[in-house]
């Protein structure tokens, strides 16, 4: 049987609407995606962050069945998507980076053609109104913006009511309005059930968005999880401006912490990173060993800030070459 003719798998309830196994796709000797794994749920989007070739694309591609694992398993809806067996074709959908709208066509011709080929489609005038361009039904999509382009390719990937939907920079080139209600409809689709794999570089989108994401590099997984767990896992900060007195070497050890130095706006920083399973009073335990001896040094903490990691620390960790959640961040000791 040919991969064309060959039934999507059952799929039960409950049972994870993508899967992927320790995936390994190379271009020749190239390993571009070294050993992925993860699950999305029906009602779940989960996003894929990562620095430029980290292998996103590669993954996602994979999972739209252009491109063969070379090693691994990957299933959407319980089936092999290599090839878009039929079985697949009418329950997933997906927002490509470079769209095939054909730009003589006028925005309302473009969703017919696209609800002629889905089984149960949505009405045209409901996807004009979800997409917000409804006053631009009759406009050829050549005289289209940027953004507005990209909102149609949205609309035309939802209007089947897809069980799974890649989503690969969605909102790029839109403006923030057009973003925020971008962010609303595909809530909506998630909240209706769909799972959503989604590829970004906005870190707010995916703050906004995910259940649970991954921060990808050169073909890993080096941060994952749901939002919380990743950025209370990366630790809390505590920094100030490096006193004029006082040495990188001069600085006190604090329990579960690390220091380093980091240059801020022209001024040298000390930055410490405050890991450990204690989440709620590890910050407390570190900071308190450190008023006391700037007291006994007669030191001033200048600008002392403390606070929790953000999304965007563990994403810049990561590009700068921090090995993952559980190791040392970049930096001195
Ligand atoms: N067709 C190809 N042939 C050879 N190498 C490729 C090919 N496609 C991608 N690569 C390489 O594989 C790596 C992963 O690329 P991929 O496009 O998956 O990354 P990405 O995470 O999507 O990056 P970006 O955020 O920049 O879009 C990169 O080093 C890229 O140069």
């Amino acid at each position: 049987m040919s991969t064309a003719e060959r039934p999507a798998a059952e799929h039960g309830a409950g049972e994870p609407a993508i899967s992927v196994r320790d995936l390994r796709q190379s271009y020749g000797d190239f390993e571009a995606v070294r050993g992925v794994s993860f699950d999305v749920r029906p009602g779940e989007l989960f996003a894929l962050l990562g620095t430029n070739g980290a292998g996103k694309t590669t993954t996602v591609e994979t999972l739209e069945g252009f491109r063969r694992p070379s090693a691994g398993t990957v299933r959407v809806l319980g089936a092999d998507p290599y090839g878009q067996p039929p079985g697949l074709r009418d329950r997933v959908d997906a927002v490509l980076q470079h769209s095939g709208l054909f730009p003589e066509l006028t925005t309302a011709e473009t969703i017919d053609l696209s609800r002629d080929l889905a089984a149960d489609p949505m009405d045209r005038a409901d996807v004009l109104e979800l997409t917000g361009l409804t006053e631009k039904a009759g406009v050829q999509v050549r005289q289209l913006s940027g953004g507005q382009k990209r909102r149609l390719d949205l609309g035309l990937a939802v209007l089947s009511r897809p069980e799974v939907l890649f989503l690969d920079e969605p909102t790029t080139g839109m403006d923030p309005e057009a973003r925020r209600a971008t962010w609303t409809l595909i809530g909506d689709l998630v909240r209706r059930g769909a799972a959503v794999l989604l590829t970004t570089h906005h870190l707010e989108e995916a703050e906004h968005l995910a259940g649970r994401l991954a921060i990808m590099h050169r073909g890993e997984f080096r941060a994952e999880g749901a939002l919380h767990d990743v950025v209370v896992e990366w630790g809390d900060r505590i920094a100030f401006r490096m006193p004029a007195d006082v040495r990188f070497e001069d600085l006190p050890e604090l329990p579960g912490a690390t220091a380093a130095a980091e240059v801020r706006g022209g001024d040298a920083w000390v930055r410490y990173t405050v890991r450990g399973d204690d989440a709620d009073g590890r910050a407390h335990r570190a900071m308190e060993p450190l008023l006391d001896w700037a007291r006994e040094r007669g030191t001033s903490l200048g600008r002392l800030e403390l606070r929790s990691a953000s999304l965007e620390d563990v994403f810049l960790s990561v590009a700068e070459g921090a090995s993952g959640i559980a190791a040392t961040p970049a930096g001195a000791d």
